[in-house]
């Protein structure tokens, strides 16, 4: 349609030559921010409707870059390019044609959610995404895609994206446009979206490590302990694994990325989809060893964005097979910055991932109510209600 803007996936925001510059120059933006978010017009759902389209099938030279070794679609690229569309719907939707460019920097803080709904992604054939905002808050904004494959463009999978729209800086909070849905389609996907924040902020307060464990996650932590108890000593510290299962401490994998200026995006912080395609790799590998074949990816929770990657910094991840159920694996990657010279650490994302193995896998255990005993894994085991009662609920 008229509404729609193609753009080529290669973004031009983040082909900034100086970055220096750059950010200089974007200071200078502050004064171009609205001071209440009624100075803003409204928009609608399809001012933000873009579509884009990555020609996989008929350009093989672009190919290369989404491949995996075993001629599927490399997910973690997919990961990436909705992240630039996330934030192409975002800057669409805030467009002021009244100015040279936008005084906003536009991150990324929740993936709220990644359905599959086809769990192969040909290489060979071109891939669609189309997208625009479902829901605005104050400074926040909820973004839809889809995505899908084949002549017949066959859907691939749905995603909801939150981003979150700050000064030139990044220093504070700045208003976005207002949205005005039209029509009962858009009412109540703006409905939904109204629903999705009040569960957001829910969920947010619901960590382990601030409210205890609801009675049925009490009673499957409970059940799992009694499994392992050695009958002939009934000691907390003896414990008898079961059969056909793992010490949770026994199913971790972790990686180190040095955070280069190469992935930087414009505020020179490293790009939310380059963190989310090392989790996701990392998390694969994890799922794969587990489960002793190449499993399938059923779905995407609950990435968190809490705070910015600097370039330069030392980036930890840890995978860690938390919940499974049959053929199902879910592994939660959790990523802190490292600090050498001062030794700290601070948690910048986590990721939750569900795979799918061809047959059953052996099922997870915890040692200890933690999970395991590592200080930067609290709350680990699936008893974080983000975590085991989401895909309870789910599988
Ligand atoms: C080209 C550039 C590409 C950039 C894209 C990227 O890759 S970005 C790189 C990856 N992402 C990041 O580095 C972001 C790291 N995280 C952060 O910096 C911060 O956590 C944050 C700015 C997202 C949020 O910080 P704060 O929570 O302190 O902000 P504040 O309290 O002012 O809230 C601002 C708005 O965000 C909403 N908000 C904050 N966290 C949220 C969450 N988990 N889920 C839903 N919504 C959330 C709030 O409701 C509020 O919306 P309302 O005001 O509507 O009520």
């Amino acid at each position: 349609t008229d509404m729609s803007i193609s753009y080529t996936l290669s973004l031009s925001l983040s082909l900034c030559s100086d970055h220096q510059q750059a950010l200089a120059e974007r200071v200078s933006l502050s004064s171009m921010l609205a001071k209440s978010q009624a100075d803003l017009p409204a928009r609608r759902m399809k001012d933000s409707y873009i579509e884009v389209h990555l020609p996989l099938g008929s350009e093989p030279q672009l190919r290369e870059k989404y491949l995996t070794y075993h001629n599927t679609v490399r997910f973690g690229r997919i990961l990436e390019d909705l992240d630039s569309i996330a934030v192409l719907i975002s800057y669409s939707h805030t467009h002021n044609p009244a100015l040279p460019r936008s005084p906003l920097s536009i991150v990324t803080a929740l993936v709220d959610k990644i359905d599959m709904r086809q769990h192969i992604i040909y290489p060979d054939c071109d891939i669609k995404f189309t997208g625009h905002v479902t829901w605005v808050g104050k400074t926040s904004i909820e973004a839809k895609m889809h995505m899908s494959q084949v002549g017949t463009y066959r859907p691939v999978l749905d995603a909801t994206f939150v981003m979150v729209a700050r000064d030139p800086e990044n220093k504070r909070a700045a208003f976005v446009n207002p949205l005005t849905p039209e029509g009962p389609e858009e009412k109540k996907l703006f409905q939904e979206g109204e629903t999705n924040k009040s569960r957001r902020v829910e969920l947010s307060t619901a960590s382990l490590l601030k409210v205890a464990p609801t009675d049925e996650e009490r009673k499957i932590v409970h059940s799992l302990f009694l499994n392992t108890l050695d009958s002939k000593t009934v000691s907390f510290r003896s414990r008898v694994l079961p059969p056909t299962s793992v010490w949770m401490e026994d199913a971790k994998l972790k990686g180190l990325e040095i955070c280069h200026p190469q992935e930087r995006n414009i505020f020179n912080r490293i790009f939310g989809g380059f963190l989310m395609r090392k989790a996701y790799e990392l998390g694969w590998a994890n799922a794969c060893s587990y489960g002793g074949c190449r499993p399938n990816l059923v779905a995407v929770d609950d990435i968190l964005f809490q705070k910015p990657v600097d370039i330069g910094s030392l980036l930890l991840l840890s995978s860690q097979v938390c919940y499974t159920e049959g053929k199902h694996i879910q592994v939660r990657v959790h990523s802190e910055v490292f600090d050498p010279l001062t030794r700290q650490h601070n948690t910048t994302n986590v990721f939750h991932f569900t795979f799918a193995s061809d047959s059953d896998v052996p099922n997870i255990v915890p040692k200890t109510y933690g999970g395991e005993g590592h200080h930067h894994f609290t709350g680990c085991f699936s008893i974080d209600p983000d975590i085991s009662m989401l895909r309870l609920n789910w599988l």
